[in-house]
């Protein structure tokens, strides 16, 4: 027989693996490349859904809404701008994931979005931000991606996602085409890294 104290705490036990099992989840295909030099990355979304994706998260209790692919197209006439390249294109791009992220949020929904290169760490950042006023993030990767518009090696906008995203950072960031909507919303402090093992000396 059950006493008193074991029926809550099974209870209690049944109601966190059914939060854990009636997991709300949206997931958007971001198809860009433009944020680096290698054009497959933007088959990543089709690539990650076929491999099985949506079944593992659905056995793992998910309750999924595919909200599909966003569609990128090159902007006309996207120069590179003081070294960054691409900064139309992908600063558009970001706009749109960062506004469908706050539509998927808006749904009641965690956000699971499938890149794509690195620069959509602008648009899914930035998206939630707007719904979780304190927001941090965990950065599982090799490369920190804290380069600026003046020490990126590259040029390339997959290495730089975190220097605009960081309030502190905000006067290293020039007026760049294509991210005139964007606002830093995350503080340093609000940021861990793990894994870095290259980091570029602008970087450190
Ligand atoms: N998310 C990435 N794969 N980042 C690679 C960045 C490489 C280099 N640090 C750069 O700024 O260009």
């Amino acid at each position: 027989m059950m006493s008193g104290k074991s029926l809550v705490l099974l209870n209690r036990g049944v109601s966190m693996i059914s939060r854990r099992f009636n997991h709300n989840v949206g997931i958007i295909g971001a198809p860009l490349s433009r944020g680096q030099g290698k054009e497959g990355v933007r088959m990543g979304p089709d690539a990650l859904r076929k491999s099985g994706l949506m079944t593992a998260l659905q056995t793992g209790g998910c309750n999924l809404k595919d909200y599909g692919n966003l569609k990128f197209e090159d902007e006309p006439e996207d120069e590179t701008f003081r070294n960054v390249k691409m900064p139309r294109t992908v600063g558009k791009a970001n706009e749109k994931l960062s506004q469908a992220v706050s539509l998927i949020k808006a749904d009641g929904r965690t956000c699971v979005i499938l890149g794509g290169d690195h620069s959509l760490a602008i648009g899914s950042i930035s998206g939630n931000a707007a719904f979780h006023s304190n927001l941090c993030v965990v950065w599982v990767d090799a490369h920190a991606d804290i380069n600026t518009p003046s020490t990126t090696p590259s040029g390339n906008l997959h290495g730089q996602p975190v220097s605009f995203l960081i309030k502190e950072l905000k006067t290293e960031i020039p007026a760049l085409p294509g991210f005139s909507w964007l606002e830093p919303c995350l503080s340093a402090k609000d940021i861990v890294y793990v894994g870095l093992r290259d980091v570029d000396p602008g970087e450190k």
